[in-house]
């Protein structure tokens, strides 16, 4: 097989450009160079797309559940074969760590597998009738055409969380993937075509006009559901969108998720759960730590536990042997880092590690512990979706929990106890869709993903992600006496 890189959208089975042939850049950020240009498409080609996802429909809703099965599971290991280039290409254009890219696309493939096994567990019910001359049996049947919007900061685990079950359940989908990452996209596009999905069934638009062409998609009556991950901002401009036609939602929208540390926590594995937490992909995951909450009796030697571990990170390219800090994606990104350390300083934050853009320059900034933060720091109403661990102190449990809970999101969050009957307190009383206990990183494709309050709609991954692509349709068989 040719070269991962490619340039054109995928549309109906088809690399095409934009109709007039417009393209954008898509820039390293960790030079600032542009490594490629892709096709700039608009509302035609997201009409195109849609028009034939509607035509593939009629035939991939008709193959078995094992076609579809075996063509999944080939897509996975066509990942896997070419998990090295892949890697370095999502790099290249969104700046992780090598080692962490090579991870997403083994997490990313995993959904392929999964989805691969879950297509054959679409199970329907038969229900004992109510009536002695009928039967009541209920059916699962794809959802029909679905749209994908996708972030960059994932830019292939958050395609196949959402391609895998969607094609598993017998819909097709159109993807318009962050116009930061577009050729990881690509890539994935080429393999899946490589595997035998057939034409149609997936879609890649690229474009640099999102509005346009997820507005084409919104519009669009043929287009069933919108699956969306972004930010909360986003997914609640979507959702209004979406009204007209009345689509099904899965929505996985933005985080600000609490890291408590008990007193009682094993110091070291608590350390190490926040790094893991709140700097993977250089703080840029939607649920990183974004409040650390410290009990006060073990305040200060976390504080500087942490604080060594941090200024021990490496900041550098992703390329760069060793690298453990990569750059942040834009310079909006790098901006809002730049406010929420400012904004800290000024509310009385004091910077135990980092705390300046990095001496390299560009969009490198210096991974950063801040002691005594308070409810006042904007980082603590806003994910600052950056390299920025601030930590808060508390007296007591129930004041942790108040503290956890303050805010309109409920993705993830953690805490740090050896305390069993304290676990399953605080479990139970996080307002989150996820809980992380003693542990840091929780993601995985076993397991349902998602939030509650603003942090989006439905669940991805498990064998909660399939039904989020199922209709149940019940029939009554009448006229059965005998
Ligand atoms: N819950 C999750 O699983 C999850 C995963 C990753 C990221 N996120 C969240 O996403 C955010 C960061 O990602 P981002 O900056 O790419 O989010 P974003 O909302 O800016 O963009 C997400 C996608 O929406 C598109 N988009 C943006 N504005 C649009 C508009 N007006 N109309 C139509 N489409 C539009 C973008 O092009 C992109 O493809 C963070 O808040 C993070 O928490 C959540
Ligand atoms: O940023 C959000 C992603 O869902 C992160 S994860 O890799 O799934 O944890």
């Amino acid at each position: 097989m040719d070269t991962l890189w490619q340039h054109e959208a995928f549309i109906g089975g088809a690399w095409r450009g934009a109709g007039d042939l417009r393209r954008f850049p898509v820039l390293d950020p960790a030079t600032g160079e542009t490594i490629a240009e892709v096709a700039d498409c608009g509302e035609a080609e997201a009409e195109a797309a849609i028009a034939e996802a509607a035509i593939a429909y009629e035939s991939w809703r008709g193959t078995t559940a094992l076609e579809r099965s075996r063509v999944l599971r080939r897509w996975h290991d066509l990942m896997m074969e070419r998990q090295e280039e892949l890697a370095r290409l999502l790099t290249s254009e969104q700046g992780k760590p090598l080692a962490e890219a090579r991870g997403e696309v083994a997490y990313a493939a995993s959904f392929l597998s999964w989805f691969a096994e879950e297509a054959r567990r679409a199970y329907g019910q038969v229900v004992p009738a109510h009536r002695a001359d009928a039967e009541v049996v209920v059916l699962k049947e794809p959802v029909g055409v679905v749209a994908a919007v996708t972030p960059w900061n994932f830019p292939l685990a958050m395609i196949t969380r959402k391609v895998g079950p969607a094609l598993a359940a017998g819909c097709t989908i159109v993807v318009k993937p962050a116009e930061d990452t577009p050729l990881s996209a690509l890539a994935l596009a080429r393999l899946g075509e490589a595997a035998g999905v057939p034409a149609g069934v997936v879609s890649i638009v690229t474009t640099r006009d999102a509005p346009s062409v997820v507005g084409a998609l919104m519009r669009s009556p043929t287009v069933r559901k919108l699956s969306f991950t972004g930010s909360t901002a986003t997914g609640k401009l979507l959702m209004r969108q979406s009204a007209e036609t009345v689509k099904r939602l899965s929505l996985e929208l933005g985080g600000n998720a609490p890291l408590i540390v008990f007193a009682d926590a094993d110091l070291d594995v608590a350390v190490r759960g926040t790094l893991a937490s709140k700097f993977r992909n250089t703080g840029q995951t939607c649920v990183c730590a974004n409040r650390i909450l410290v009990e006060d009796a073990i305040y200060d030697r976390y504080a500087e536990a942490l604080a060594e571990a941090v200024r021990r990170l490496k900041v550098a390219p992703g390329t760069v042997e060793g690298a453990a800090q990569g750059p942040l994606i834009n310079r909006a990104g790098f901006a809002k880092v730049e406010r929420h350390v400012a904004d800290a300083r000024a509310k009385g934050g004091r910077i135990l590690a980092g705390g300046q853009p990095d001496a390299q320059g560009g969009l490198f900034f210096q991974p950063t512990v801040i002691a005594d933060a308070t409810p006042e720091m904007a980082l603590a109403d806003e994910e600052t979706f950056g390299p920025v661990a601030a930590l808060f102190r508390f007296q007591t449990e129930d004041e942790a929990i108040r503290l956890a809970n303050a805010t309109e999101t409920g993705l993830s969050a953690y805490f740090f106890t050896r305390d069993l009957a304290r676990a399953w307190r605080v479990a139970r009383r996080l307002e989150a869709g996820m809980v992380g206990i003693n542990e840091g990183v929780i993601s995985t494709e076993v397991a349902p993903f998602g939030g509650v309050k603003q942090s989006g709609l439905g669940r991805e991954g498990a064998a909660q992600g399939l039904e989020e692509y199922l209709e149940t349709k019940y029939v009554l068989f009448g006229g059965l006496a005998a």
